[in-house]
């Protein structure tokens, strides 16, 4: 078997476009969507992140607003490019690109962005309606990957109900909200979420129809522990090096030949990364729409 692809490309393009319609009917009500970046220091990986993000704005016609510190950048003058772009009215949703350097108090950053601008639903006020399950109308953002996740199977016809999910990683971003989405009712799946130090790993993949990789752990995921016929989705990514030729090289959580083992798998790049990045702009215009209802 091979698996069919869940190609996170060309599913962001129509993303992309369905959002660009909305930017611009936002824009005839005079309401331009705006997405702002905390970036503080010079890691590579960061900065291509955000210039992605940036040049996506661009081609839905958000527009962006760019705060960029240096690597020595203080506690409080993060928190003041956070102040800045909450009294912003130009800037409708944004981020602070994680992480932050060693030294900064990312909670502390987080809790205070405005809840109301907060485009990757890490703000502990989204989170917590999340577990609450307060009504999506009124909800602030969902966290960008999970929605993801969710999104890339959807829009494959990949149905989720019934289905034993396995979560491997519980980092804030994907693994411990991840769970919270999955189980609401009208999605309705089971979920396992393992982590360092769950004792059998493979045990608990090899049981699952779903394998969610987020773990951040190169190949830790092997064709051995997946259930033929199982959906995975390779969401971790690391820089790893090339000892010959010295350049940087991505890699997912998921091993080489892991696609002739499952059923359906996200390729990675070109699956849930593309994706992330396209409900991102989904929560800024979302929070637009929002913010523009209210007048
Ligand atoms: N506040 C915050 N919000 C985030 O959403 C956030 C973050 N911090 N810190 C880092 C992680 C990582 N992340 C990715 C987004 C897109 C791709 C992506 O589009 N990747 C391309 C490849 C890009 C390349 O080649 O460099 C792909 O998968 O095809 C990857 C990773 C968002 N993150």
């Amino acid at each position: 078997m091979t698996a069919q692809v869940l190609d996170g490309r060309a599913t962001a393009a129509t993303i992309k476009a369905e959002l660009a319609e909305r930017v611009t009917a936002l824009k005839a009500k005079g309401v331009t969507p705006g997405l702002g970046t905390v970036l503080v220091g010079e890691d590579p990986g960061s900065k291509a992140y955000v210039a992605g993000k940036h040049r996506d704005c661009a081609e839905v016609g958000i527009a962006s607003i760019r705060e960029d510190l240096p690597a020595d950048a203080s506690q409080a003058d993060v928190e003041a490019a956070v102040e800045r772009l909450n009294a912003d009215p130009a800037c409708t949703g944004y981020i602070v690109q994680l992480p932050l350097p060693k030294g900064i108090d990312t909670n502390a950053v987080l809790e205070l962005i405005d809840p109301a601008k907060d485009a990757d639903g890490l703000h502990p006020t989204n989170l917590g309606r999340l577990v609450l399950r307060v009504k999506e109308e009124v909800t602030s953002p969902l966290p960008c990957t999970p929605r993801a996740v969710l999104e890339l199977l959807a829009r494959h016809g990949v149905g989720l109900a019934g289905k034993e999910v396995c979560v491997v990683g519980r980092g804030t971003t994907v693994g411990r909200s991840i769970g919270l989405l999955l189980t609401r009712k009208d999605v309705n799946a089971t979920v396992t979420l393992t982590h360092t130090g769950t004792r059998d790993l493979a045990k608990h993949v090899g049981e699952a129809d779903v394998v969610v990789a987020a773990a951040g752990q190169p190949g830790i995921i092997t064709a051995e522990m997946v259930k033929p016929g199982a959906v995975v989705l390779d969401v971790g990514v690391s820089r790893t090096v090339d000892p010959v030729s010295g350049k940087a090289k991505l890699r997912g959580d998921v091993a080489d030949g892991v696609a002739e083992v499952a059923s359906w798998l996200s390729p990675n790049p070109g699956g849930v990364g593309p994706m992330t990045r396209a409900m991102l702009l989904a929560n800024v215009v979302d929070t637009a729409e929002r913010q523009a209802a209210q007048g």
